[in-house]
């Protein structure tokens, strides 16, 4: 209940246009019992609304004549400060209906000129002026009551006794309790904290903000108790209430859930240190990692080992099945060697697909291997991921700290390079750090940097070898061979460079070179006029497996106009075997393309010429090792001549390569091999050399 103070003056405006009435007005105001009224009179409405603007009153007469109640209503809406203060309306004996209509358009009462004496005036004043303050108050509580409903703080406050007299909707939320339940139920129940840590209750920051009658924060890491038993973190502020007189009457608190933000920052601080796919410790947590088991071998006085693994042509898996199924597969992998370890061991993802494992804890180098080992198994074994079953293996590199190196980076830098020799003698090995392999590890770098500026520089050229038939003696084909002339060592033959352009993945770019300067070569001869031949080009596996390949040799065969037929593709059994599946598709590509298709040093390898039977093959060329064992004795024919007789029946075209003497010659013929190549016909030559044999056709030694 609003009371209008006794003692206190209350301001008036009067705006009456009739001055009898106005001094009535000004005298009847004027005989002061308890209240005395100030009053100003104006006769014009816009003066009255002038002084409006300019002070502020507790109430308006108003002559009703002077407005309408349309207008009345107008007036209220251009100054919001009237809508505020209470107009009593002045209306003629015969204006009474007019007069409860202005009522309707917001005047607070109306007067008529029979009320106009000093009791029922002052009475009219201070009721209307009484009801008006109620009515403010009232809208002042319901825009609070509403506001605290609509934020997405919770509020809650208590009395000095600690129980709840409040709570808006997001408290309810959190707390689990409605308002209905919670009035009047202690604060201690409504609102349970605890630290998060101790699990202890937590201080109640109301009582604390009454006691010390100022606000106060929460201590950090408390957690809310719903009512349903979950928790949530939260942070809060608690303020004491304060009566009009300055007494402490209770308090309030205004809290947030913080566990989403808290979730967030527990996420931000993981990914800075996980990688993102495997959720494995990046290279930050490892780095850390190994310095902390730096620590601890100095106390231990024992070693530790760092071993660095990279899954072995997972590209192949990427490229052929698509980088969701890569993704997967990295997965799977990371799943198996964290299965495969002790939890004091560390796995982390570097990137790509590599993996480092940090071991803590071993005695030797030979608890290193034996953990490499078994992660070897474990990951070789076949992973079914969607539709396919995919099988993959890996290369261990190990370092040993301190024999290996002093500090985080060596140990693994060390680890890596012991993991490219792994690498480079087989893959599906585990090698451990030796110093010399430090040496290679700068060659091979340096190798790379001489290759790419290789490429910008045009340092490539291309060697020219026939292939003949051995029944007639002509040339059937060339088989393209790469050589680097680089301008400090000279000519360099393939053997130097082709694996450091394989593991570098430059391969892909020299080989597109080879091709289309081949198939360019190959065409040119055929526009002078030169014998029609097929060339033939050595393809690598990473070369294979890029999903660009087949367009890669379409864009070439349309650009240098060569007829697909006369381009023959060398394949080792190695990259067919690769992923069968895969490998089968992209050939029947280029079957349909009209390239041919040879295997290249069949009997190296796999040599299991029923599983070849599933690729579109054209070609069996023979590895020249079987060659060179032709002429030493009785049986040394055998072998090559059953595989000349299988891949006879099999509708191949048979080459036997490295044919050296008229001897092996003449036995091949014997067992009517279709083509041979080797140094007995001629060595590899530069494109005019081999365009000169070309015009005059294999001599003597047919
Ligand atoms: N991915 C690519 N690989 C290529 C490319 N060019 C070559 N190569 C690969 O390098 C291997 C070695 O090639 P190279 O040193 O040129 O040796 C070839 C011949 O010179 C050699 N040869 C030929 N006849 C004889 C012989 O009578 N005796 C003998 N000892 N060697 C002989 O054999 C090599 C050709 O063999 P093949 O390819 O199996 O037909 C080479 O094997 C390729 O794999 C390239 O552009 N890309």
């Amino acid at each position: 209940m609003v009371v209008v103070r006794e003692e206190a003056k209350l301001h008036i405006l009067l705006i009456e246009s009739n001055k009898q009435i106005s001094k009535q007005i000004r005298s009847a105001l004027s005989i002061s019992d308890q209240i005395s009224f100030n009053v100003e009179s104006v006769s014009r409405l816009r003066d009255g609304v002038r002084r409006l603007q300019q002070n502020k009153y507790d109430a308006i007469l108003l002559d009703f004549s002077l407005t309408d109640n349309k207008g009345l209503e107008a007036l209220r809406r251009v100054n919001p400060a009237w809508a505020q203060t209470p107009v009593l309306v002045l209306v003629g004996e015969d204006q009474e209906a007019v007069a409860k209509e202005a009522v309707r358009y917001g005047a607070q009462d109306y007067l008529l000129p029979r009320h106009l004496d000093n009791y029922s005036l002052s009475r009219a004043l201070h009721r209307a002026i009484e009801s008006s303050a109620v009515d403010l108050l009232s809208v002042e509580k319901n825009r609070a009551l509403v506001t605290l409903d609509s934020i997405g703080d919770a509020v809650l406050s208590s009395d000095l006794l600690g129980r709840v007299t409040y709570l808006n909707g997001a408290a309810e939320k959190m707390t689990g309790w409605t308002r209905l339940e919670a009035l009047g139920q202690p604060l201690s129940e409504v609102f349970r904290i605890l630290d998060s840590v101790t699990r202890e209750i937590a201080p109640d920051p109301l009582q604390r903000a009454i006691d010390l009658n100022r606000a106060v924060g929460l201590p950090s890491g408390c957690v809310l108790l719903h009512r349903d038993g979950t928790e949530r973190v939260i942070d809060d502020t608690a303020a004491p209430i304060h009566d009009s007189v300055g007494t402490v009457i209770g308090a309030v608190i205004v809290f947030h859930d913080m566990s989403e933000a808290r979730a967030t920052a527990i996420l931000m601080a993981s990914s800075a240190n996980h990688d993102p796919l495997t959720k494995l410790p990046n290279r930050i947590l490892l780095s850390d990692r190994i310095s902390q088991a730096i620590s601890i071998s100095h106390r231990k006085h024992r070693p530790f080992a760092v071993m660095f693994l990279d899954l072995d042509y997972f590209k192949a898996v990427n490229d052929s099945l698509g980088h969701a199924i890569g993704d997967k597969l990295l997965q799977a992998v990371a799943d198996r060697l964290l299965a495969g370890l002790r939890n004091s061991d560390t796995v982390s993802r570097q990137g790509g697909d590599e993996f480092v494992i940090l071991l803590p804890e071993i005695e030797n180098a030979a608890d290193a291997a034996s953990s490499a080992k078994k992660l070897l198994l474990s990951i070789g074994a076949p992973y079914n991921i969607d539709e396919h079953c995919i099988q993959i293996s890996g290369s261990f590199g190990i370092s040993l700290y301190p024999d290996h190196g002093d500090d985080a980076e060596t140990v693994l830098n060390n680890a890596d390079i012991a993991m490219y020799e792994a690498k480079e003698t087989g893959r599906n090995a585990i090698r451990f750090f030796k110093p010399e392999m430090g040496l290679k590890a700068t060659e091979r770098q340096s190798l790379e940097v001489g290759l790419r500026r290789a490429l910008e520089q045009n340092e490539f050229c291309l060697y020219y070898q026939p292939k003949v038939s051995l029944a007639l003696g002509q040339i059937t084909g060339a088989e393209a061979l790469i050589r680097w002339q680089d301008p400090m060592l000279g000519l360099l033959l393939p053997a130097y460079f082709v694996t450091a352009a394989e593991s570098s993945g430059l391969i892909v770019r020299i080989g597109r070179w080879v091709m289309r300067e081949a198939c360019r070569q190959a065409s040119l001869w055929q526009t002078r006029g030169l014998p029609s031949i097929k060339i033939a080009v050595n393809v690598s596996a990473v070369e294979f497996q890029d999903r660009h390949f087949v367009e890669g040799v379409k864009n070439i065969l349309r650009e240098t106009g060569l007829e697909p037929g006369c381009l023959q593709l060398e394949l080792t059994e190695g990259v067919l075997m690769k992923d069968a599946d895969s490998t089968a598709s992209v050939l029947r590509e280029l079957r349909q393309m009209g390239v041919q298709l040879a295997i290249d040093d069949f009997g190296a390898g796999y040599s299991s010429l029923s599983y070849l039977r599933q690729f579109p093959i054209d070609i069996l060329k023979i590895d020249q090792s079987f060659v060179n064992q032709i002429g030493g004795g009785a049986r040394d024919g055998i072998l090559i001549s059953a595989i000349i007789g299988i891949g006879r029946n099999l509708n191949y075209i048979v080459v036997a390569e490295g044919i050296e003497t008229i001897e092996q010659k003449v036995y091949l013929q014997g067992q009517r091999c279709d083509e041979g190549q080797g140094y007995l016909f001629s060595h590899p030559l530069v494109a005019h050399e081999f365009e000169r044999l070309l015009q005059i056709g294999i001599q003597n030694v047919v």
